[in-house]
């Protein structure tokens, strides 16, 4: 079952991350202290002091350099506050406007340097904005540059020149803003190159902020280090912006970056021109009607949230079968074809997108009329951010969400699946702390793949990155640094001068170069030892053969390389402390996920108004919204929205036996559970389980009674048969 990532990241992105990285040409750098610029993070005193709400110097940048007339709501008071030396968290919904808020201060600190008259002119430092939306860190950039505003983007599809220019600008000064994704982080060449920036890091900004707390709804653990990518940059103020945080994300943003509470700026959810409504159906078959009356009542730029990429297909075909000009949208299509979909929402009126939660980011259409959710959303958050899309415009427009019980088992395919058992995380985590790593020395580095571990120990990759995080943040014990490919091969081009170089890394490669078909093969490990060079020179000369046409190269297996900061763990009493704490964690972020669930249900089910729902639960007050807002269900016809109860039915005997006769293993309940409920996971890929009959045969049981019926299945089988290797591993972990 594919759905979206958020962000709309993939692997390749990573792996052509690496490559990027591994081009950064190290030498050249300058440590801005060595510029005699004396800067550091504000003062306890300047974060507390009160701020200017206004700032002049910020207007005059808005119209000269942006050819807008006045700031919106809180944005100049946000502005004000950075200019001043603080820094601040920005809660503006969707279209709000929250770039202006970095992207003026970054244009205004070279004013305030010509006022204060203490930095040359290449000394103006950068302002560096953290995103995790690569697609429209290139828009962004591109806009800033048509103001004439130095501006660019550090990401995997730059070219090696780009990517030199880039770095050579940020070394020079000559850059006002970059963009880069939060994962770059983890890249010592890039930290350090950011460390000899001349004038250092005015301002950092950090987009999605939300993503930075465990109790938002897109938790991503590559931001938390963030904070520490901040202070280690001595960068002189920060600034984090979401659409989305409710009071308590709020809070831990603050937090994470010891942003005094001051410093939060919120405008108003409320929006008066949206009709909120909801209606319910016993399954979903019975909305179609429904959802083809609305539209041909309801004209305009439409889009349809669904949630799996397949229904987004099969909606759009329906649709257009009915005479709707209708397209699907997720993140599995072509990016040609996706840019040509959103190209043509962009200036159509009559198109409805069925798209996925990869459409909307930085979609900035104004006038769409209506926007419908056909499952349920995975958080308020998500539905917020969604329905934030339509009627930017001001004109009335209708947010539409169709719900059934079935949606209920589509969100808990998502949420049951991340959770592993707790044995995978034991066999995980005393994979990390292998007898081999065990007898590293602090400063020493051990490689991993987190693909191939995600497979073996039958963990998401998300769950699985979030855990290396914990072992990197809480306990202090690792630390994550530029990831490096584990292959390099190569096609001779220019046969004559390869051979003819003589330099050591030149011999080196050649000594361990094997030939399969017509690519060469080359451990670039294998020949830094063998040459007795640098593991980057290698791979420098692999890069300037490939620049220079003399070879064709290409890169594979990406490597997450980890540093031993504290000696590792090696007793299973040690280790079984971890795994208690990490699994702890784990089951909490499960409860967390089902209950907002609950939430998105809460909010339009209840004998309530939607919009002061929606109001409250981000603790907006909402000054001068009527305690009834008159435009959503409940306020329309004060009847409650009600959603049939379908009991869930209790397991199958004869699917259970089913499922134990396909899946002899009784090493992992949850993992049968899995099966029956239709789950899928790295290791029910792996056993090719996704084809048996026995996948998804009881998904109207509830998911828990399930996982209570096999671990009783289990314990009886490992009780009966102690010590039995089948019952315990599964084909995937018999290859380790
Ligand atoms: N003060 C202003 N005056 C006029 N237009 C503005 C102002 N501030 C922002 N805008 C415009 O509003 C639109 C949305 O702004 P922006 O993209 O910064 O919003 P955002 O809050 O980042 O939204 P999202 O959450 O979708 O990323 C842009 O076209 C921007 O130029």
């Amino acid at each position: 079952m594919d759905s979206d990532d958020e962000f709309g990241l993939c692997s390749e992105d990573e792996e052509a991350l690496a490559l990027a990285c591994e081009n950064a040409d190290a030498s050249a750098k300058r440590k801005h202290d060595q510029t005699g610029t004396n800067i550091g993070p504000p003062s306890k005193k300047q974060l507390t002091d009160a701020f200017p709400r206004k700032s002049p110097l910020a207007v005059k940048v808005l119209n000269d350099q942006f050819g807008l007339k006045a700031f919106r709501l809180e944005q100049e008071a946000a502005i004000a506050r950075l200019l001043e030396g603080g820094s601040a968290v920005v809660v503006f919904p969707t279209g709000g406007g929250k770039s202006l808020c970095y992207q003026v201060p970054a244009v205004a600190f070279a004013e305030l340097d010509k006022l204060a008259g203490d930095r040359g002119p290449n000394d103006g430092g950068v302002t560096i904005v953290v995103s995790p939306l690569i697609a429209l860190m290139k828009d962004q950039v591109d806009a800033l540059l048509r103001r004439n505003i130095k501006a660019a983007v550090l990401n995997s599809s730059l070219s090696r020149e780009s990517f030199l220019q880039v770095n050579d600008d940020l070394r020079n000064g000559r850059l006002k803003l970059l963009y880069c994704a939060p994962e770059r982080l983890n890249n010592e060449g890039f930290v350090e190159s950011i460390k000899s920036v001349r004038g250092g890091v005015r301002l950092v900004a950090v987009d999605e902020a939300h993503c930075v707390s465990e109790w938002g709804h897109s938790f991503r653990p590559d931001y938390l280090k963030v904070a520490r990518f901040i202070t280690e940059l001595n960068a002189e103020r920060v600034v984090c912006l979401t659409a989305t945080a409710t009071p308590k994300v709020a809070r831990d943003i603050c937090n994470s970056f010891g942003i005094d509470e001051s410093g939060l700026f919120r405008t108003t959810m409320y929006r008066p021109n949206l009709r909120l409504l909801a209606e319910v159906s016993r399954n979903k078959q019975d909305y179609y009607p429904k959802l083809f009356k609305f539209l041909r009542e309801n004209r305009g730029p439409t889009i349809i949230y669904v949630t799996i990429q397949k229904q987004s297909e099969f909606l759009a075909e329906d649709l257009q079968e009915q005479g709707f000009k209708a397209k699907a949208f997720h993140a599995g299509l072509p990016t040609e074809e996706k840019t040509n979909i959103q190209d043509q929402f962009m200036t159509q009126n009559d198109l409805i997108i069925v798209a996925t939660i990869a459409f909307g980011m930085g979609i900035d259409k104004a006038n769409i009329r209506n926007l419908i959710h056909c499952n349920i959303p995975s958080s308020v958050e998500e539905y917020s951010q969604q329905i934030g899309r339509a009627g930017r415009d001001g004109r009335p427009s209708i947010c539409m969400f169709y719900m059934s019980p079935e949606d209920f088992y589509l969100r808990n395919v998502f949420t049951y699946g991340d959770l592993p058992s707790r044995d995978s995380v034991r066999r995980f985590l005393e994979h990390v702390f292998s007898p081999a790593n065990v007898l590293l020395d602090v400063g020493d580095t051990f490689n991993t793949n987190h693909r191939s571990q995600a497979k073996d120990f039958d963990i998401n990759l998300s769950p699985l990155s979030i855990m290396y995080a914990q072992l990197e943040l809480q306990f202090g014990l690792i630390r994550a640094t530029t990831p490096i490919y584990a292959k390099y091969e190569y096609e001779t081009i220019n046969a004559r001068i390869l051979m003819n170089d003589s330099s050591s890394e030149a011999v080196a490669i050649r000594s361990v170069a094997h030939k399969k078909t017509k690519w060469w093969e080359i451990d670039a490990d294998s020949a830094a030892t063998r040459g007795g060079v640098n593991r980057l020179d290698i791979i420098k000369k692999l890069n300037d053969w490939n620049d220079r046409g003399i070879i064709l190269m290409k890169a594979s297996g990406v490597q997450n390389v980890y540093r031993v900061e504290k000696k590792l763990p090696s007793t299973p009493q040690e280790i079984a402390e971890i795994v208690d704490r990490l699994y702890l964690e784990m089951v909490e972020r499960e409860q967390q996920a089902l209950q907002r669930t609950k939430e998105v249900v809460g909010l339009v089910t209840s004998k309530k108004c939607f919009s002061r729902s929606l109001a409250a639960y981000f603790g907006d007050g909402s000054e001068g919204m009527p305690d009834e807002c008159g435009h959503c269900t409940w306020c329309e016809t004060h009847r409650q929205v009600v959603l049939p109860k379908i009991p869930p039915e209790p397991p199958s005997p004869s699917a259970i036996t089913a499922i134990l006769r396909t899946c002899p293993w009784r090493d992992d309940p949850r993992f049968l559970a899995r099966v029956a409920f239709g789950i899928t996971s790295p290791r029910v890929t792996a056993e090719k389980l996704k084809s048996s009959a026995v996948f998804n045969s009881m998904p109207v049981c509830e998911f828990m009674e399930l996982v209570s019926v096999f671990t009783e299945k289990c314990n009886e089988a490992n009780q009966a048969n102690p010590g039995n290797q089948a019952n315990r591993m599964s084909r995937t972990n018999r290859t380790n």
